[in-house]
């Protein structure tokens, strides 16, 4: 299955003193989604915003709240961020024992279930939980920070991805270092949402933001083919 690709800028890298305006002005600037970095200080080394944020968050936008948890445990807060508002809830296939009923548990409270792999986590991992899943995150850099490098490693394993998934229609998603200079490869290797932080909100305008999402989008049209 063929899904359109999609832009979704990270705010970690926004200006967190306005953060609604910030979500409003990325998608005037034709972000498709929008991706929400949370970070408990405990899964990775840095603490970001919870679910109260995310609900402020809300009225600023219909586009869909692509949130990405990397907490542990996550199963106890998977209720309050489905009421918060998000629409996409990505656990992380390390940060638990019960990865299947986290997934399951995601479905039951009507969101669409998201599994993320670290660079160090082998795809075989979620290779008996993929008909619970909507979407597949596949971490290109070492989560916890915005702005690192890309690891390049990562394009064989999305194509890998691709390939376990076969006709199932799951999207499969990169976050890390994106950038137009990466995008058209990791679109070619089969990924087809792609996350950008500091390449889209290094720009100090809406004018800016939207140069840098068409960039994007462009380069992985273009790498698709
Ligand atoms: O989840 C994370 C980091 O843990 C990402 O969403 C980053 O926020 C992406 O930032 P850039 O690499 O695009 O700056």
């Amino acid at each position: 299955m063929i899904h359109p690709i999609r832009i979704a800028p990270s705010i970690l890298a926004a200006d967190f003193s306005k953060l609604g305006q910030e979500v409003r002005d990325v998608v005037d600037a034709g972000a498709d989604w929008v991706h929400l970095d949370v970070m408990d200080g405990h899964f990775v080394p840095n603490i970001t915003f919870g679910p109260d944020i995310i609900k402020s968050l809300r009225p600023y936008t219909d586009a869909t709240f692509d949130c990405h948890l990397m907490i542990a445990p996550a199963d106890p807060f998977l209720e309050a961020f489905a009421k918060a508002g998000c629409d996409v809830l990505t656990v992380h296939a390390e940060a638990g024992p019960h990865l299947h009923r986290s997934l399951q548990t995601v479905r039951a409270l009507g969101k669409r279930a998201g599994v993320s792999l670290n660079p160090a986590t082998p795809e075989s991992t979620i290779e008996y939980v993929l008909d619970a899943v909507d979407l597949i995150l596949v971490m290109t850099v070492n989560p916890g920070f915005g702005g690192q490098k890309f690891i390049a490693e990562m394009e064989e394993k999305i194509r890998r991805i691709r390939a376990m998934v076969g006709d199932r229609p799951i999207e499969i998603e990169v976050d890390g270092g994106v950038t137009p200079e990466t995008a058209g490869a990791v679109a070619r290797a089969g990924s087809n949402v792609l996350v950008a932080g500091s390449a889209v909100f290094k720009g100090d305008s809406v004018a800016a933001y939207r140069g840098a999402i068409a960039a994007i989008r462009a380069a992985a049209e273009t790498g698709r083919g």
